[in-house]
């Protein structure tokens, strides 16, 4: 971390000047809506449709990000915020920050060279902010772990109907050195998304994607010909296998298959968060993936209070709408423990790769950085004190 002018500037925005004073910085936009019209022009248009897209009219979709709106930090003064600490320590690990990258299944396929899931976690390593690495990638999960250097990466489980297929993948992930499984719970069957249905768009169904599949020893065994001679029927298997309509009767398996840090993504609902605590779970994944599943929800934020309050001192991760510094911070003092984002890094990597990333994320986090110096929070704890944000 340089900090040669983080006294006027911040740390993570001192990063963004002195790059932009060597010329290293691409020129990358500074704020959502841009860099998103921007990627239009990186991605190709089923891609992006597939990307920018969310299930229904994607009303929810929309909500997820106004919904923040709706709260604003009190500003505090005179309370010596001149240097913060944005470090979190999740499942016994300490991270720099407390963002992370959510996990995108096509995230591949974002990149210009086609091995996205590779540039991200080389971002990783380069940021200290985690990837949460989707089952579904270009790149098996071994080799995008190599990438992530000294940061912690995440393992996201979409658990097939196959148990041995899904012990196998915890397996891996353990050997390959990710230091927690979240298994993603509201995505056993494709929400209604009219503009991959309009495009007759499905990334997966083309074979794209299923590096973990294919490279994995269980899933082959059930195919009577190799996925490299007939990748048709390996699809189709794929697609008979993947979604699990899993019920609290399976959390004891879950359980039992790996002693990794087990997080569970998709909670929204408080009792689910209770149960979820009460199976044993070590985290809690507060999403309702980005609006891309079920439209006419609840906005993901609006759920966040009552699954903390639920998940009693568990840790929280939270996503879904997260645009900008100034949510990031909103969400901390709702109490999430760590905050994701996923289209945002999705059009920065669309935008400029590794680079890409590492500026939306670095712009995210300074924005953070100097909502709490400038409202007078140093810390995270304080943000979570009472008074410190309030509903419009
Ligand atoms: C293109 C795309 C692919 C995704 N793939 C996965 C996935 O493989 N596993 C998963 O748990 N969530 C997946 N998600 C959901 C994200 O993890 C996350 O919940 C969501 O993107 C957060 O909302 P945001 O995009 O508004 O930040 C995906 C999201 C997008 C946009
Ligand atoms: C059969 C469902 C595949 C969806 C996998 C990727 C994902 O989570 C997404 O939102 O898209």
């Amino acid at each position: 971390m340089n900090r040669e002018l983080d006294g006027q500037f911040g740390e993570y925005q001192n990063e963004i000047y002195i790059d932009g004073l060597s010329g290293v910085l691409p020129a990358l936009p500074m704020e959502f809506q841009e860099l998103e019209a921007r990627a239009q022009a990186a991605l190709s248009p089923s891609l992006l449709s597939y990307v920018a897209g969310g299930a229904g009219d994607e009303s929810t979709q929309r909500a997820n990000v106004s919904a923040f709106l709706r709260w604003g930090l009190v500003p505090r003064m005179m309370v010596g915020a001149a240097r913060r600490d944005l470090s979190v320590n999740l499942f016994g690990t300490s991270l720099p920050s407390p963002l992370f990258m959510a996990p995108v299944g096509v995230i591949g396929l974002c990149a210009q060279d086609g091995r996205g899931d590779l540039a991200t976690a080389r971002a990783a390593a380069r940021t200290g902010v985690p990837m949460v690495a989707s089952t579904l990638s270009v790149d098996p999960l071994e080799e995008v772990a190599a990438e992530f250097g000294e940061t912690p990466g995440f393992f996201s489980l979409y658990t097939p109907t196959d148990r041995d297929l899904a012990e196998s993948l915890v397996r891996r992930a353990e050997t390959a050195g990710f230091k927690g499984i979240v298994v993603t719970l509201d995505t056993w069957i494709t929400g209604w998304r009219p503009r991959d249905l309009a495009t007759g768009n499905f990334p997966q169904l083309r074979g794209h994607c299923l590096a973990n599949y294919t490279s994995d020893p269980v899933f082959r065994a059930r195919l009577a010909k190799a996925p490299e001679e007939d990748v048709r029927a390996a699809v189709l298997e794929w697609a008979r296998i993947f979604g699990n309509p899993l019920t609290w009767d399976d959390l004891g398996w879950l359980r039992s298959i790996t002693d990794l840090p087990l997080v569970l993504k998709g909670i929204c609902h408080p009792e689910d968060a209770r149960r979820a605590r009460d199976g044993g779970v070590d985290g809690i994944y507060c999403s309702n993936h980005g609006g891309r599943q079920a439209n006419g929800g609840l906005p993901a934020v609006e759920a966040l209070p009552g699954v903390v309050e639920a998940a009693d001192g568990l840790p929280v991760l939270f996503d879904s709408g997260v645009r900008s510094g100034a949510d990031v911070v909103k969400a901390l003092a709702l109490g999430a423990t760590a905050v994701g984002v996923g289209r945002p890094y999705a059009y920065g990597l669309a935008l400029g790769g590794t680079q890409g990333i590492v500026h939306v994320l670095r712009s995210l986090l300074a924005e953070a950085d100097l909502i709490m110096a400038v409202d007078g929070y140093p810390a995270l704890e304080d943000l979570r004190a009472d008074g410190a944000l309030r509903r419009l």
